[in-house]
């Protein structure tokens, strides 16, 4: 069986009861953290099966503020001076040219890396502590041996009773449109389909914040557009805090309301897309909106 990205060689046998920090890192984090470190304890952390509460109930948007954040990596200063203010279920995407320090800003939003320096905060009109945020990788990060419907419930944490579970996985594939291969194996999927189920798996717990690394990089043209309506649509629906990171300016300015452009770990531009949620492909305002973004990001000649 090959590895699943970021398992590090753990055998599907060490999945159980002692087992479960090894399957929460892997899946929210990728450097064997449980993704909202920042924000819970540990003991906090284990009682994620709040998330199922938050399913029935949906969790309140999650606000960001960044003040003066700076990431090194020895030498290499990636981030300079990042201040940045995110309101309650505005969706935001990042976008510069490779290497400028996108990912590695996500990665901090989350809690995965520490900034060498500045702050960051997340917090809800009811405090940090009903912080809930869940991350989407740009390969899905299946559990192989277990069934898409398994995966899916794997994104409510533990402790949430299995016929509930199911349940509320059950109604999150139809969301996604995936319902037909709840008892599938991630093996026979396509890679959309595969990536549905990874948008599933972090939709189930109905997130405050959901955060998109590049989710839609390894899918056909078609499939992305698919992809990205499919987003717009649930982001419409729950009402989310959105942070988007991306290459493709079309995707930008189709699902975001504002966009930043990095440029060597600074923020260069800060583009607010006013246009109307859904939008439309090939809309001729978004085209213009494009166009700008590009002119940012590779100067005059683009
Ligand atoms: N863990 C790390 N250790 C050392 N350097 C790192 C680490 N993570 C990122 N970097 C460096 O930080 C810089 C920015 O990387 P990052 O992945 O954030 O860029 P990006 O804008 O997301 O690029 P891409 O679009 O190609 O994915 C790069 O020079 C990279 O080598």
């Amino acid at each position: 069986m090959p590895a699943e990205p970021g398992f590090a060689g753990q055998p599907p046998g060490s999945v159980g009861r002692d087992g479960w920090d090894v399957i929460r890192s892997t899946l929210f984090s990728d450097q064997n953290r449980p993704m909202i470190e920042r924000k819970c304890t540990m003991a906090e952390t284990a009682s994620l099966p709040r998330s199922f509460f938050a399913a029935q109930q949906g969790s309140l948007p999650v606000s960001l503020k960044l003040h003066r954040v700076e990431k090194r990596f020895g030498g290499n200063q990636v981030l300079r001076g990042i201040d940045l203010d995110i309101p309650a279920g505005q969706f935001v995407a990042i976008v510069g040219k490779s290497g400028c320090g996108k990912s590695t800003l996500l990665r901090l939003l989350v809690g995965l890396d520490q900034p060498t320096s500045g702050e960051i905060a997340l917090t809800t009109e009811q405090g940090a502590d009903q912080v809930n945020a869940r991350i989407v990788f740009q390969e899905p990060r299946l559990l192989p041996w277990s069934s898409i419907i398994d995966n899916v419930v794997v994104g409510l944490g533990e402790g949430v009773e299995a016929a509930k579970g199911r349940y509320a996985a059950q109604r999150v594939l139809e969301e996604v449109r995936l319902s037909d291969k709840a008892g599938s194996w991630p093996s026979e999927l396509s890679g959309g389909q595969r990536q549905r189920a990874a948008l599933a798996r972090a939709l189930v717990s109905n997130p405050g914040l959901l955060v998109l690394d590049e989710p839609l990089g390894a899918l056909d043209a078609l499939t992305r557009i698919t992809m990205q309506q499919l987003i717009s649509r649930v982001w419409r629906e729950l009402g989310f805090t959105g942070v988007l990171v991306t290459h493709d300016v079309n995707e930008a300015v189709y699902l975001a309301d504002r966009v930043i452009v990095l440029d060597q770990g600074r923020i260069s531009l800060d583009l607010t897309i006013p246009q109307a949620h859904p939008r439309q492909h090939g809309d001729a305002a978004l085209a213009g909106y494009e166009r700008q973004l590009l002119e940012a990001i590779l100067g005059r000649d683009a």
